[in-house]
């Protein structure tokens, strides 16, 4: 009989993952071949090079396009397309301007037919989690960029995805910003239990985050370091002695990557 390790699905699983864009005359091999198993409840951080295809894989996983060969599979089930087990924030918040902060997090629940006292509840739930309760009924234009990063992470999170992904969700924020809402993202993590999938440039942002980083190779990106983090996630990492010696060693393989 399986362990119930065994029998419980990974929540991504890549086998053998290749794409490769355009066609015969202007292909471009973006990324692969890629193998990674993730269990429920990871911080899983991409690093890598300009281009080496990081945005390329959580599209794969997404269900935004398929993959030239082998495999994307979410919680053992091969990825056909979006869906609502996962979330995407991206770079730019997306928000939509015509909307309210509180009708941009219903959106997603209102197309799926969500009753009306359901979807007020899950973004006043949503709107405490992020800290836009006294921003529920501005308008994007009328929010800092933070706020509105603040806000598409309450939307992906709406309709209670098992899985975000989040494509350098905070390098579009200045620096104080951008500490703070990694400060943020960390503790929904916590509370929520979701497995991430965060894309970033940053080693700092990856090491800070991550309980597992990938480091990708230049285009086409394969996986040249995966390594977990031991980091305790009760405090700072900062603080945590051994800090200083992952960023090193994740640094090191984003050097050598890209050289
Ligand atoms: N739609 C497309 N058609 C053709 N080539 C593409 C397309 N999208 C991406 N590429 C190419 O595929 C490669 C990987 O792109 P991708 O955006 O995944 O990289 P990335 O690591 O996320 O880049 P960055 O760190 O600069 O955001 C790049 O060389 C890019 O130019």
């Amino acid at each position: 009989m399986p362990s119930a390790a065994e029998s419980t699905p990974h929540a991504v699983e890549l086998s053998g993952v290749s794409l490769s864009y355009g066609g015969r005359r202007d292909r471009v091999h973006a990324l692969g071949p890629v193998d990674a198993k993730i269990d429920p409840g990871e911080f899983v951080v991409i690093v890598g090079p300009s281009g080496c295809g990081k945005s390329t894989l959580l599209r794969l996983v997404a269900g935004f396009a398929p993959p030239t060969e082998g495999t994307v599979s979410v919680g053992g089930v091969p990825v056909a397309g979006p869906g609502p087990d996962r979330g995407v924030v991206f770079q730019q918040p997306r928000l939509f301007p015509w909307l309210s902060v509180r009708r941009n997090i219903e959106f997603g629940l209102r197309t799926t037919g969500v009753p009306k006292a359901r979807r007020r509840a899950r973004s006043d739930e949503l709107l405490g989690m992020v800290g836009l309760a006294d921003a529920a009924s501005r308008r994007p234009y009328e929010l800092s960029g933070g706020m509105q990063q603040r806000a598409a992470i309450a939307r992906a999170l709406a309709p209670d995805p098992e899985i975000l992904l989040m494509d350098e969700p905070f390098a579009a924020l200045d620096a104080l910003t951008r500490e703070r809402l990694q400060e943020e993202i960390r503790r929904i993590w916590q509370a929520t239990g979701k497995t991430v999938l965060f894309v970033t440039h940053s080693v700092d942002e990856a090491v800070f985050l991550g309980t597992r980083i990938l480091v990708l190779s230049r285009r086409p990106g394969r996986i040249v370091l995966d390594r977990s983090s031991e980091l305790p996630r009760s405090d700072d990492p900062h603080t945590h002695s051994s800090y200083l010696a992952l960023r090193e060693e994740v640094a090191a393989a984003v050097r050598d990557a890209a050289a």
